[in-house]
């Protein structure tokens, strides 16, 4: 229920605030909608092109929070629109992006434009009118581990110096042009030293979020239920879809890059910090991951195998999981981020934040989520006879 009597990590009373929140439709969108709307009083002036995943809390009647979410069908990309929007409102949150890797290397156009080009009006539009920016980044800004570069049996490998990545400190270590894959990374990169440099040189008050693999409910689409047949979402909706399918599981160039994942509902926490502390959070970029949730993708399949088979009742494959090459899989032009570990100092200084949900627990309520959402409907696409042509 919202509360009228919210203070923040200084014990002041949180005035209630008008949010532009860009990309609101999306996967981290929705969660951070239904928080806001839940638990307190602000109000959200939501643009997206798409609405499907927050149609649940636009219903006019029903409930609590209807006066408090206003939803825009907007393509940031041309709509004069958007300045209006973020002169309305106190703060601008910027979600909008193309962020999966399937197409990083195939539409690195498309990917450069989204990531850049798209977000310089929101940002110019919040240092002229005086607002509040958060703005989302990516932990791929980090690209690959510097301990990456060492030879295999290097002891230097085991020091966390050259692997945990650290805001203030970790260098940006990319793969050459043609590894197309590093445009998302390298545009995302731009708008964080231009957002920067607005806040030294014109007194922007921003905070920059570099999410370390956030996945939960409702994170991208299952391919030919949600999104398109061919479509390739991020790693969680992959493997989801083989096993709402009864297929193996493919293990990109054997599985051996590692992630860290973290539950949504612990990340959004960690927003809402940051939205009702300003004093604390402006100025600041921050990773927002979970450090001990740490495994490779290999790894990730097998907990995921076992996971979904406590929940769906259906035993596992005999053989869970495939190996298929990067190039099959991705095309040409993809590279990847071999270890991916946030360093947590700040975060926990500023903010006080840290994340809670084992993989174990984040997993077994996703694919729950999962096989309740979709397995009927995967039953019923696959029972359906194909069109003779
Ligand atoms: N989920 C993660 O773990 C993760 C990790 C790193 C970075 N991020 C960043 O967080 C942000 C949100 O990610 P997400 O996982 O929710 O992705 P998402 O694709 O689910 O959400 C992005 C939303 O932006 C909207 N959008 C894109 N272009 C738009 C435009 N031109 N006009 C209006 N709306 C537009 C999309 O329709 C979509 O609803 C992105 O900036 C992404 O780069 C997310
Ligand atoms: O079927 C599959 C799909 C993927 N992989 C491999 O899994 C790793 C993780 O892939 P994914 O979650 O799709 O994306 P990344 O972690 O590489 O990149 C994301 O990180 C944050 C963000 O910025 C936004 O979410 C995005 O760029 C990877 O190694 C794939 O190769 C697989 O083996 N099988």
């Amino acid at each position: 229920m919202a509360s009228s009597a919210r203070v923040d990590l200084d014990g002041k009373p949180v005035r209630a605030i008008s949010i532009c929140m860009i990309g609101a439709g999306g996967f981290i969108g929705s969660h951070l909608c239904e928080k806001i709307l839940s638990e307190t009083q602000h109000k959200i002036l939501a643009v997206d092109v798409y609405s499907d995943k927050i149609k649940h809390l636009l219903e006019p009647d029903g409930h609590p929070w209807a006066d408090r979410i206003q939803f825009h069908r907007i393509n940031i990309k041309h709509d004069s629109r958007l300045e209006g929007l973020i002169k309305m409102a106190d703060l601008t949150i910027n979600l909008a992006a193309i962020c999966t890797p399937a197409d990083y290397n195939t539409r690195p156009l498309d990917t450069i434009y989204s990531n850049f080009i798209d977000a310089l009006p929101v940002v110019k539009y919040c240092s002229e009118n005086g607002k509040r920016l958060i703005h989302f980044s990516t932990c791929e800004v980090y690209g690959k581990t510097v301990g990456s570069f060492l030879p295999k049996d290097s002891p230097l490998r085991q020091d966390p110096s050259y692997y945990v990545l650290k805001e203030d400190a970790s260098p940006c270590i990319f793969g050459a042009i043609e590894k197309q894959r590093w445009s998302y990374a390298c545009a995302k990169q731009l708008i964080e030293r231009l957002i920067y440099a607005e806040g030294a040189e014109n007194g922007l008050e921003f905070t920059i979020v570099r999410p370390f693999n956030w996945i939960g409910p409702r994170m991208d689409f299952i391919p030919g239920v949600d999104g398109p047949s061919e479509g390739v979402p991020r790693v969680l909706a992959c493997f989801s879809n083989n096993l709402l399918r009864g297929e193996p599981l493919k293990l990109v160039d054997g599985g051996q890059s590692q992630r860290t994942f973290v539950y949504i509902k612990d990340a959004i926490e960690a927003i809402l910090l940051m939205i009702e502390n300003p004093a604390r959070a402006n100025g600041h970029i921050f990773n927002v991951g979970n450090p001990n949730n740490e495994v490779t993708v290999k790894q990730l399949a097998e907990i995921m195998t076992q996971v979904y088979s406590k929940v769906s009742g259906e035993p596992s494959l005999e053989v869970p999981t495939i190996d298929v090459s990067s190039k099959e899989f991705y095309g040409e032009g993809y590279d990847d981020s071999d270890k991916r570990i946030p360093d947590m100092t700040i975060i926990n200084k500023q903010l006080g934040w840290n994340p809670k949900t084992s993989l174990w627990d984040l997993l077994e309520s996703t694919l729950t989520y999962q096989h309740r959402t979709y397995a009927e409907a995967i039953k019923r696409a696959v029972a359906r006879p194909v069109a003779s042509s």
